[in-house]
């Protein structure tokens, strides 16, 4: 960030700075069709690039530029020839071609959304080859791979949670503004966005089973958000990375983002109705924007695994 000083005039030389390319938001489907019951992998797969690619910003030269409509065509490949056994493997392999096997690449970062199906059920029978998309949640993996090593973020976004009552909020800091009542009996819902940093698997492939420990973290939040006696969001997000954290010592922190969707009491005293937390005002916006990210005091240094791709360049 630059500050704002006052008025000057830069003179210094126009250099280029920190750049990166890809291709953003290959939609691939894979299908696995060995059996009669088939399985789908339903993906968001963005490639970067990182390298000696100074020449096509400064001349326009592509000697070392792998076109972004190659990678999307890698990105294809590899789900046929490696499968998708879970996002991060996945992710790992596309990342780990790029920075091996072409030369001017240094670093490669894949990102990986998932799409969740669930198969239906037709006379009480699971079918081989119909799903029904799954709600709006999203599972993610974001991976960076280069001479050094790989660094693991595994997530889930839009996870969608609600529970009726154990949550109050009160005894806050109030000044003339202030108008909000304090409540011990209050909704709480939000939209999760949730992104774990592993600290160990980037190395064996199939060393870490990614699909079980995000079945397992996912597991936890919910059942801290559904369990835990609220006082606030801000102690929610916290107790739920700390049993993350208590319970995979392979993860080294925890970055939460939780949107407060507020639901207010309905007035109907202006009827003459009693309104006992029955009826409430869904309010989209706006939003309390409550986040925290939980982490180990001893927690190895976080390398490139949170520098983005899909947002801007750091
Ligand atoms: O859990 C909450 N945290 C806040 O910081 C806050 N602020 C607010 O108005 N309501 C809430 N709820």
């Amino acid at each position: 960030m630059t500050m704002v000083t006052g008025r000057s005039e830069l003179t210094g030389e126009i250099v280029l700075g920190a750049n990166q390319y890809g291709k953003a938001e290959n939609r691939v489907v894979r299908i696995t069709r060995d059996t009669p019951r088939h399985e789908i992998r339903d993906m968001n797969v963005t490639t970067c690039l990182r390298g000696e690619f100074a020449d096509a910003y400064l001349t326009g030269d592509q000697g070392a530029v792998l076109p972004t409509d190659t990678q999307k065509n890698t990105a294809y490949s590899y789900a046929k020839e490696k499968g998708v056994d879970s996002i991060e493997d996945y992710a790992l392999a596309l990342a780990r071609h790029f920075v091996d096997d072409i030369g001017p690449v240094t670093s490669a970062r894949v990102e990986v959304e998932e799409y969740a199906w669930q198969r239906v059920v037709v006379d009480g029978t699971e079918h081989d080859h119909t799903w029904i998309r799954q709600g709006q949640e999203t599972r993610t993996a974001a991976v960076t791979v280069d001479d050094t090593g790989a660094w693991v973020v595994s997530g889930l976004k839009d996870l969608v949670i609600l529970k009726s009552t154990g949550s109050e909020f009160s005894g806050f800091l109030s000044d003339g503004y202030t108008t909000l009542p304090p409540t011990d009996d209050r909704m709480m819902a939000t939209s999760l966005v949730m992104q774990w940093r592993h600290t160990a698997g980037a190395g064996e492939a199939g060393s870490v089973d990614w699909n079980d420990v995000y079945r397992g973290v996912r597991e936890t939040a919910v059942g801290v958000f559904a369990n835990l006696h609220s006082l606030a969001l801000q102690q929610t997000l916290f107790q739920m990375g700390k049993a993350i954290l208590e319970r995979y010592p392979d993860i080294a922190e925890v970055r939460l983002s939780a949107p407060n969707k507020h639901h207010f009491d309905y007035d109907l005293g202006r009827f003459g109705v009693e309104n006992r937390g029955e009826v409430f005002h869904a309010d989209d916006r706006p939003y309390g924007l409550i986040q925290a990210t939980v982490e180990r005091s001893d927690a190895p240094d976080a390398g490139p695994a949170w520098r983005p791709y899909a947002g801007w360049l750091s």
